[in-house]
């Protein structure tokens, strides 16, 4: 499986962040973007996951069953961690199991692995922002899913529970998994390539 995005251009509003982008992603490999705050690191994931349009280009997943349609193949993780409030932790992570499909987890497993052993049965509402995030993360594991978009994955993460992600998506890059990850923080993701869009984005805006 390879992820490839040509040409890519991205326009949010009146401003173009990045124009002409070409990735090649093959599996068994990461890609991590960095770049200052507005460089527009979510917008490209929000592009590779299909939630947006890109103003140019185009991405393919080679190797989907769809290449150019390929959201069944995508765990996207955004700044939202997509747990409904009033589920407990092991209702909602059942509900991301079910609705997925292609099982891989059990949900207590997944709980245990991210450290929420024993809180399953507590309300996401009262969950701290890091166990949240861990819950955010068990989501990954529920399901399989070849390419991981990752939208600052370590967000409110201490460092126990950032070692661990790190190892987790070092396993899915080894098993032969794609992952993108935007960040801010260092992520050691095994084998992988950065992507700093600070250093290229175009500085003028374009008419709206
Ligand atoms: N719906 C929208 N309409 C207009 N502008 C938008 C919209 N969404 C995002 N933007 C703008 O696009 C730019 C890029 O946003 P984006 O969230 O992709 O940046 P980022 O690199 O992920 O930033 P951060 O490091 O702060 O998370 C920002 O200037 C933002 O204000």
């Amino acid at each position: 499986m390879r992820l490839v995005a040509e040409g890519l251009s991205c326009r949010r509003g009146a401003r173009l962040l990045f124009e002409g982008l070409d990735l090649d992603l093959p599996a068994g490999r990461a890609l991590v973007v960095t770049g200052p705050n507005g460089t527009g690191k979510s917008s490209l994931l929000r592009l590779l996951a299909g939630l947006a349009s890109p103003a140019a280009g185009t991405v393919r997943l080679e190797g989907a069953a769809e290449p150019d349609d390929f959201g069944t193949e995508v765990h996207y993780l955004g700044h939202l961690d997509a747990q409904k409030a009033s589920l407990t932790a092991r209702e909602s992570l059942g509900f991301w199991r079910a609705m997925l499909g292609r099982p891989a987890l059990t949900v207590e497993d997944a709980l245990e692995t991210v450290g929420l052993g024993g809180l399953g049965g507590l309300p996401v509402a009262v969950l701290s922002a890091g166990q949240k995030r861990r819950l955010a993360l068990a989501r990954l594991l529920v399901a399989e899913r070849p390419l991981w978009l990752l939208d600052e994955p370590t967000t409110a993460l201490d460092a126990s529970a950032q070692l661990l992600f790190a190892g987790l998506a070092r396993a899915h890059v080894n098993r032969g998994g794609l992952i993108v990850a935007a960040t801010h923080a260092p992520l050691d993701l095994g084998p992988s390539d950065t992507l700093d869009l600070g250093a290229r984005r175009p500085l003028n805006p374009v008419a709206a």
